[in-house]
């Protein structure tokens, strides 16, 4: 079995080519290959195939040729990944399975259609304006954090620290816990503050997250798109530009009135083969 390992912000991914969609991804699979000391180590999978040989696929293959199939690193599948989409645009152009062109590359996903397009050594990608969906909170380590669910094609609970408490002090070593009734099928959850102006950015806020499936990781894509909104609904706005600071690096968010665009460096970083007995 052919790998890619890649990453975007420092949320890394094992990405398997599997144009024709033969190969066997189950959940232990996925949780093996995801393996820091055992396997090749991720946050998640990313399955490079195309949209018309996968069933969740299928139905957008006249709109888009390649389908992202995104799996946690515990063996969940999850509806959209931004940073796997980043990463995974960049696989497709890095490996010719996708011509370079001026034009947007649209990738499938459990989410819908989202469209990419190079940025210099960033990949960015558009999605759908995340909704704001009401109030929820987030227990840790005996605090209530009150927060606002969002909705970016997966689930999300933007939760800002309270102030008096670093954003670094936080322990997200254990999962933080929800409302089950809100989030009947999990969430994650973004811990946030807000950070100093940024230029060309109407919006700067730094965040940790911990993911649904995928334990504490160092920048998530989608995260970055709900934080983002909240901040500029905060701001009493809806559109605008912000800059969203991972532990990872850097992410940039453009809200406009119709979509969501993130940006940010998708890095390929290795490219080997599983050792057939492992
Ligand atoms: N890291 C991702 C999100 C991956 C999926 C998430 N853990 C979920 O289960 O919804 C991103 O960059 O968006």
């Amino acid at each position: 079995m052919e790998f890619t390992k890649g990453h975007g912000t420092g949320n890394d991914f094992v990405i398997l080519p599997d144009p024709d969609g033969t190969l066997e991804l189950t959940p232990g699979l996925v949780a093996a290959l995801c393996d820091r000391r055992r396997g090749i180590g991720g946050d998640g999978v990313l399955r490079v195939v195309r949209a018309a040989h996968h069933a969740d696929g299928v139905a957008l293959a006249d709109e888009a040729e390649w389908f992202m199939d995104y799996w946690n690193s515990d063996g969940s599948a999850a509806e959209m990944c931004g940073n796997g989409a980043r990463v995974f645009v960049r696989y497709l152009l890095e490996s010719g399975l996708a011509a370079p062109s001026g034009a947007v590359l649209p990738v499938a996903t459990r989410a819908g259609v989202v469209r990419a397009r190079v940025e210099g050594e960033g990949v960015a990608v558009e999605m759908r304006r995340p909704r704001l969906a009401g109030a929820s909170v987030a227990g840790l380590g005996g605090l209530a954090l009150p927060g606002t669910a969002v909705d970016v094609g997966n689930p999300h609970l933007v939760c800002p620290v309270p102030a008096g408490l670093e954003l670094s002090a936080l322990d997200l070593t254990r999962a933080p816990e929800f409302d089950p009734v809100v989030f009947p099928a999990g969430v994650n959850v973004e811990f946030v503050t807000v950070g100093d102006p940024v230029d060309g950015a109407d919006g700067h806020v730094r965040m940790r997250v911990y993911e649904r499936g995928s334990a504490e990781t160092h920048s998530c894509g989608t995260g970055a798109c709900a934080v983002a909104a909240v901040a500029l609904r905060d701001g009493g706005r809806d559109t605008g530009v912000v800059a969203v600071d991972v532990p990872g690096g850097r992410l940039v968010v453009t809200l406009t009135a119709r979509s969501c665009w993130l940006s940010g460096p998708a890095v390929l970083v290795a490219t080997g083969e599983v050792s057939p007995g492992w």
